[in-house]
Order: C-alpha cells, then structure tokens, then sequence
C-alpha cells in the first residue's frame, strides 16, 4: 500500500498570503487607505503572545495596517468590551479580533458579542454564525475555512462525499460541518458520546480531527484512500532532560499515513492556514466597509 501524498499547509498559506498582498495593493490604490487589522491580546499566555506576533507581521507584510492592542491579565471585563467599541467606531480598522483563550474572569461570548459582525473577522460572533447557517454572505471562522480551501485544492469537489468531523465546537467543528453541507458533502459531527467512533470514521471520505485528543486517530480507523485533515495541536510531555515536548495532532500520523490517500501533517497543515485565512478575511472586510468591489472567491 502507497503513502499517503501529504497536504502542505504551509505552502498553500503562503501562497494565499501572496494573493492577500496583491488584492490589498489594489485595494489601496482605489480606496486610497490600506486595510487595518486590530488584534487584542488580554494577558500574557505564551502561544498567543507568538499568534499575536506572527498576525501582526503577517497583516503588515501584506501591506496591511496592524493595531496591536495588549491589556493586562487583569484588565476589567468593562474596559475590554469599552476598546471593542472604540475599534468598532474607528473608520481605519476594518477587522477586529479578539486572542482566544481570554482570562477566566472575562465572558467570551459577551466580548464576542459586542465585536460589529460587519468587523468580525473571526466569524465568531452570532450573526455571522447565523449567516453561515442560513447561506448569507458574512464572515466564516478561519480554522475551517483553511481546512475547506486545502480540501477543495486537493479533492476539486467535495459533493457527495462521507465527511466525519470529529469535535463539535463552536470555533472549528461546528462551523466546519456547515461549510462541508455547504459544499454538498453528507456530513456526521461525532463527539465525545458518538457510539461506535472507529466504525463512524470508517465510513469517512474526508476525516476531520478536531477532538483535542493526541493521536485518538489510529490507522485501523481510516477508509483507504480517504483524507484526513488534523486540526489538533497537542504538545506532548517533554522527554526527559529536554524542556519542550513534541506537537502532534489529534491523527496517529505515521499509522494513518499508511491507509489515508492524503493528509495534513501537524505542524504544517491547518495551523499556518488560520493566519493565511485571518488576512484574507480582514482585505475582504476592507472592500465591503469601503464599498469597493472584489470578486471573493479568487481570495
Ligand atoms: N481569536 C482567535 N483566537 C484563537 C484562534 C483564532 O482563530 N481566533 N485560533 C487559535 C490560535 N491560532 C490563532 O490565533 C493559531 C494556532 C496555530 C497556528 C499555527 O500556525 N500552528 C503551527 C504550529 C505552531 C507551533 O509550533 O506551536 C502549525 O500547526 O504548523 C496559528 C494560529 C486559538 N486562539
């Protein structure tokens, strides 16, 4: 039995980000002011103080303006949701997010909440989970929409296939499903009580990880020639005398590579899609609030 063809994430990030910069250029020179991203960041948790870096030299290598905004851990809920309103009022910021996990005393979904939907490049506030449910044009949470974009490059169309999304939150699985019905895909959202897990998998045309679990996805679960997407990112205890320990997904990767008939590698293959997909977002922001014409499916 052949390997499996890995899909290079990071590769088709880039490229994206490459079409980011051109749109931005053009967005520019007809709006006569560049796109700006407003990330804020509560807090001092070490991997989002790296996300928030690398979306801020990401938006500016796209020719984007970045407004970074960090607060202390214990900054008050009230003062937070009073800059979200700020950022929804200032013309020059057309994309707004919030760094996920924020500290415990703060209520995720009311700072969501108070984010315009028009801003919300995240896709996480209600009305844009509404728009996407009911097919209306609105903001989609980039996790899933990174897996989208790598399935359709790999499968051209997804119609008819079996798609097992494992996980059902309300960042990536939720959101995931619908984009696959939307691609006309037969869609299974399993969880933590669904009976029978390997069974279900078997039955997948396309596997989505997105569970939390290191390497739950062993190889006697996947249908030969299936693709599977890991969406987990899982640091692994460090082995001994060394400080960090390895990152794996939610896929026994070397297993599942040998029936898969393509999949995603942790690191390298959703992760760097998030941020690729955060820009294209935030361009396509610009044109709506700007009221200039873009053609967003080329992006
Ligand atoms: N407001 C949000 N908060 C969070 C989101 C989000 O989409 N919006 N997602 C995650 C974190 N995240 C971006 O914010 C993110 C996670 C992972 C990667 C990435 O490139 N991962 C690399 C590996 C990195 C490593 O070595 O540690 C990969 O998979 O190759 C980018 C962005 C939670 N919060």
């Amino acid at each position: 039995m052949s390997e499996a063809a890995i899909i290079d994430g990071k590769a088709f990030a880039a490229g994206l980000r490459e079409r980011v910069a051109k749109v931005a250029a053009d967005f520019e020179a007809q709006a006569g002011r560049k796109a700006g991203l407003a990330v804020v960041l509560v807090g001092e948790d070490p991997a989002s103080q790296v996300y928030v870096r690398n979306k801020n030299k990401q938006t500016v290598a796209c020719g984007m303006n970045s407004f970074e905004h960090k607060l202390p851990a214990e900054t008050p809920e009230a003062d937070l949701l009073a800059l979200v309103e700020k950022l929804n009022a200032d013309p020059a910021v057309d994309g707004i997010l919030v760094q996920l996990p924020l500290p415990a005393h703060m209520n995720e979904q009311k700072v969501i909440a108070t984010i315009n939907p028009d801003k919300d490049v995240d896709g996480f506030h209600v009305v844009n989970v509404g728009r996407l449910a009911t097919g209306l044009p609105g903001f989609v949470p980039c996790t899933p929409l990174g897996c989208t974009m790598l399935l359709k490059d790999r499968l051209g169309s997804l119609s008819g296939l079996n798609a097992v999304v494992i996980g059902r939150s309300n960042i990536v699985g939720k959101p995931m499903a619908q984009l696959l019905l939307r691609e006309n895909c037969t869609v299974t959202i399993a969880h933590s009580r669904t009976q029978n897990l390997p069974e279900v998998v078997r039955g997948a045309d396309i596997v989505i990880a997105a569970v939390g679990q290191p390497e739950m996805v062993k190889q006697d679960w996947i249908k030969p020639g299936a693709t599977v997407i890991d969406v987990g990112m899982n640091r692994l205890p460090p082995p001994e005398g060394e400080t960090k320990g390895k990152l794996v997904g939610d896929v026994d990767f070397a297993g599942a590579s040998k029936v898969a008939g393509s999949i995603t590698p942790v690191p390298g293959g959703v992760g760097p899609m998030t941020i690729a997909v955060l820009l294209r977002n935030t361009i396509v922001a610009a044109h709506r609030n700007a009221g200039v014409t873009l053609d967003e499916s080329a992006v």
